[in-house]
């Protein structure tokens, strides 16, 4: 897949997103293990929407804390940014795992992804049955219209493999008992996660994890998060949104999401040009989280560009004394 780099996107430095994302990570940091989800996220999205509004752009969120009536800031539709310059659709969680940040577990991440207006899906809070690969498997080779069975035979088949010499990430949650069943009658290993599935869906992407597919469901904005990293990447996605009740329909439509049962690829996701970057809070699979030692705070992200396919990996020094 090739992208045409986006000049909106040019204008904001690429750089400049780690700030953003070094800023709500490292707020959220002084909060960890401490036992209280509300307060870390608190202060993750106060820093997040202060570093932000440094920015020369025309910023909208359209992935963020909520509707406006329910989030103080970073509501869905809030302007960020300067106000000149480039018109950006941001989605951002300021601090994805709030429980694995309170309790000190592993993988919580400050994350964002910018594309040009338009170019995000802009996912109401709802869930998303998600299913994802790495990158260098044929196209098609997952479908969310096949059984967790005839997915992991196509992967397996595409890898060389047998079916039980595959793992899947799957969250840990009574819903996923009838997937974790599946999976497990046919052999395959299963890295059962706490929270935390964007860095879930990334770890197919990186060898090291030895996780072949992301399976089941979890939050929509965190799908459409996720899909950006990929985009930049490599590999592939499907998403469809799962609705509960009419009110979880109503807020889709709100949003312009009209097609409410279909199967949403990468690309409808995060289309053209994207920049995805991440912090580390706690340590992760992808980052590890931000480290206090005396007077010297060190952080770990991750920045790149679904145009260049670059990846930049930063790791920031931060004084407390100056
Ligand atoms: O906990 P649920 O309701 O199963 O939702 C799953 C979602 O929650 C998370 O585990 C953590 O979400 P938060 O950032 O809101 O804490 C996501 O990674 C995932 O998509
Ligand atoms: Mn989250």
């Amino acid at each position: 897949m090739t992208t045409t780099a986006s000049k909106v996107l040019d204008r904001v430095l690429v750089l400049e997103m780690v700030r953003v994302t070094e800023a709500a990570a490292i707020a959220a940091s002084t909060l960890t293990g401490r036992g209280d989800e509300k307060a870390a996220d608190a202060a993750a999205v106060e820093a997040m929407r202060a570093a932000l509004n440094e920015l020369d752009m025309d910023g909208t969120v359209v992935i963020g804390e909520g509707e406006r009536d329910e989030a103080p800031m970073l509501f869905i539709g809030e302007k960020v940014g300067s106000g000149t310059g480039p018109a950006i659709d941001i989605a951002l969680d300021p601090l994805e795992g709030t429980t694995i940040c309170a309790k000190s577990g592993p993988n919580s991440l400050a994350v964002l992804a910018i594309a040009e207006g338009g170019g995000l899906l802009n996912a109401p809070d709802v869930y998303m049955d998600k299913l994802a690969v790495g990158p260098g498997l044929p196209d098609g080779v997952i479908d969310l219209d096949r059984t967790p069975t005839e997915n992991v035979e196509a992967i397996a088949a595409a890898k060389g493999v047998k079916p039980a010499d595959i793992i899947a990430c799957v969250l840990d949650r009574p819903r996923h008992e009838a997937l974790i069943a599946e999976l497990r009658s046919i052999g395959c290993g299963i890295v059962l996660i706490g929270d935390g599935d964007v860095a879930g869906v990334i770890a197919t992407t990186d060898p090291d994890t030895t996780i072949d597919v992301y399976m089941g469901s979890g939050g929509a904005p965190e799908g459409v998060l996720a899909a950006a990293a990929l985009r930049c990447v490599g590999g592939q996605f499907k998403g469809r949104l799962l609705f509960r009740n009419d009110d979880e329909r109503a807020r889709a439509a709100k949003w312009g999401v009209t097609d409410l049962d279909r199967q949403y690829d990468l690309t409808d996701l995060a289309k053209g040009d994207c920049i995805f970057a991440a912090t580390g809070v706690t340590d992760g699979s992808l980052l590890a989280g931000v480290k206090r030692r005396g007077k010297v705070m060190t952080t770990e992200s991750v920045v790149m560009r679904a145009s260049s396919g670059t990846v930049r990996w930063v790791k920031g020094e931060h004084r407390l004394d100056r």
